[in-house]
C-alpha cells in the first residue's frame, strides 16, 4: 500500500486550511454569518463614521482607543519615523520604472531590514518603534514608487500633515481637501484587519520564527499582491471596462459565469453574506457620484451585482461583494491610478499585520503544520547514465 492508499482510508485534511482553527486573536473579529467585522471588539461601521486613521490603528496595535496624550505621542512617533530615506530612495529610482508599488514596497522593506542595525529588532522595547516605523515608512515608500513610476520627482512627507493627508500629498504633490482626505481615511481604517486573512497568516507565520517585523511584513505584502486577495479591485475596475465596451452588461456577465470564469470582487471564505466594507464602500461611491451621471460606474457595477447574484441565488451559493467590489470604483472617482489600488490596501493592512504580529510575539508559538505525503517512499537512486 503506498502512502496515497493510506492516507485516504484514514485521514481528513482541510484544503487551503478551510475552517482550520491555528491561533487565537483578539485582534479583529469577521463575523461571516451576519456581515459584521470588529476591531478589538469595536464594529467597524462605528470606527469609519468617528475614529481617525491614528486612532484606529492605535486600537488596533495596543488593544484600546487611545487617551489624548497617548494619540498625540502616536500621532508625533508616525511623523518622525515618516523621514525619508535616502538609501531606500535610492534603491528605487534604480528599479525598472514599470515595477509594481507592491513589488517595490518588499524590497523597501527589505532594505529598511538591511538599513537599521539588526539587534534592535530583538529588543522587546523596541517592538513598538520598530511598528510604528514600519508603518510610516510603507507610505513613504509606496508614494515613491508610483511618481519613480510616472517618472516624476519624488516627494518628501511633510510634518504639518496627518498621516492621510501625507500619503495622498506625496502620491500626487497636492494637499487634499476634506472630503478627499475623509473618504481615503474611511477606506484605510476599514482595509486594516480581517482576522486571519491569507497575508495575515503569512505575517504571523513568518513572525512565528522570530524573524524581524521587516520581513515578516514583506512577506505578508507578497501574499497581499494575489488576484483572489488585494489584487482583485484592479481587476474589478478592468472587468468593469470590459463590460461597458460590450454594450449588454447583463450578457457580459452572465457569459463571464457560464464560462467558468470569476467575478472579481465577489465571493468570500467567510462572508456568506455582504462583505459589510462592501457595504461602506458602495455607500462612500454613493456619495461621491452625482445623480445626473448616466453611466455611472455605481449604476454599472450595480448591473454586474444583481445579475451575479442571480446567478449564484440559482445555483444557491452563497457568493456576495466583498470588499474589493467597489473600493476601485471609489478611488477612480478621487482620481487614483488603478495600479495604486492594492497599495493602499496594503498601507491599512500594514497596522493589522503589525498588530497581528505584536500579538503573537507575547506568546509565540512556531507555525509549523503538517500535510499528507502522497508520494511514494523508497524510490532508489538511478544514475545519470542509466536513466
Ligand atoms: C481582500 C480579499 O482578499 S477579498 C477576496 C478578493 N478576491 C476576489 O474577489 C477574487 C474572486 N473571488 C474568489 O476567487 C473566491 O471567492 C475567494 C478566493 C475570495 C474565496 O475562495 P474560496 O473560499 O476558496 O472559495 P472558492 O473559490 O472555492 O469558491 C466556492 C465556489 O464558489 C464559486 N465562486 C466563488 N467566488 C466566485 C466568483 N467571484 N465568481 C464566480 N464564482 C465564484 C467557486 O467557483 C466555487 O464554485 P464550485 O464549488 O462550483 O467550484
Ligand atoms: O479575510 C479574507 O480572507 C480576505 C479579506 O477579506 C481581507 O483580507 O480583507
Amino acid at each position: 500500500m503506498n502512502q496515497q492508499d493510506s492516507f485516504k482510508q484514514s485521514d481528513e485534511f482541510k484544503r487551503g486550511m478551510q475552517d482550520i482553527i491555528v491561533d487565537t486573536t483578539s485582534v479583529s473579529f469577521v463575523d461571516g454569518v451576519n456581515g459584521r467585522l470588529f476591531y478589538r471588539g469595536i464594529n467597524i461601521a462605528e470606527l469609519a463614521a468617528h475614529a481617525t486613521f491614528e486612532e484606529t490603528a492605535w486600537l488596533l496595535l495596543s488593544g484600546k482607543l487611545p487617551t489624548k496624550s497617548k494619540l498625540e505621542g502616536f500621532q508625533w512617533g508616525l511623523r518622525n519615523m515618516s523621514r525619508t530615506q535616502e538609501k531606500v530612495l535610492r534603491i528605487i529610482e534604480e528599479m525598472p520604472q514599470h515595477s509594481h508599488p507592491l513589488f517595490v514596497l518588499q524590497t523597501g522593506l527589505s532594505a529598511l531590514a538591511c538599513i537599521d542595525r539588526s539587534e534592535e529588532y530583538l529588543e522587546e522595547d523596541n517592538y513598538i518603534e520598530n511598528v510604528m516605523r514600519i508603518i510610516a515608512q510603507s507610505p513613504v515608500i509606496l508614494s515613491a514608487a508610483y511618481r519613480h513610476y510616472l517618472g516624476v520627482p519624488l516627494l518628501e512627507p511633510r510634518s504639518d500633515l496627518s498621516f492621510v493627508e501625507n500619503f495622498i500629498y506625496m502620491l500626487f504633490g497636492k494637499i487634499p481637501t476634506k472630503n478627499q482626505t475623509r473618504c481615503m481615511e474611511i477606506a484605510l481604517i476599514i482595509q486594516m484587519d480581517h482576522g486571519f486573512n491569507s497575508s495575515t497568516f503569512t505575517a504571523r507565520a513568518v513572525a512565528s520564527t522570530l524573524t524581524n517585523f521587516y520581513s515578516a511584513t514583506s512577506a505578508a505584502v507578497g501574499a497581499l499582491s494575489g488576484s483572489l486577495h488585494g489584487g482583485a479591485s484592479e481587476l474589478v475596475v478592468e472587468m468593469l471596462k470590459n463590460a461597458k465596451n460590450s454594450n449588454d452588461i447583463e450578457k457580459y456577465t452572465r457569459d463571464l459565469l457560464h464560462s467558468g470564469a470569476k467575478i472579481m470582487g465577489m465571493g468570500h471564505r467567510v462572508y456568506k453574506t455582504i462583505d459589510p466594507r462592501a457595504i461602506i464602500f458602495r455607500d462612500l461611491l454613493t456619495q461621491l457620484t452625482s445623480k445626473d451621471e448616466k453611466e455611472s460606474d455605481l449604476k454599472l457595477l450595480t448591473r454586474i451585482e444583481i445579475e451575479a447574484r442571480k446567478y449564484f441565488e440559482e445555483k444557491m451559493m452563497p457568493v456576495f461583494a466583498n470588499v474589493d467590489f467597489w473600493s476601485g470604483a471609489v478611488y477612480k472617482k478621487l482620481g487614483i491610478h488603478p495600479i495604486l489600488y492594492p497599495a493602499i490596501f496594503a498601507a491599512a493592512r500594514m497596522v493589522g499585520w503589525c498588530a497581528h504580529i505584536l500579538e503573537l510575539r507575547q506568546n509565540n508559538k512556531l507555525y509549523r503544520p503538517t500535510s499528507h505525503y502522497i508520494g511514494e517512499v523508497n524510490i532508489p537512486y538511478i544514475p545519470l547514465e542509466q536513466r
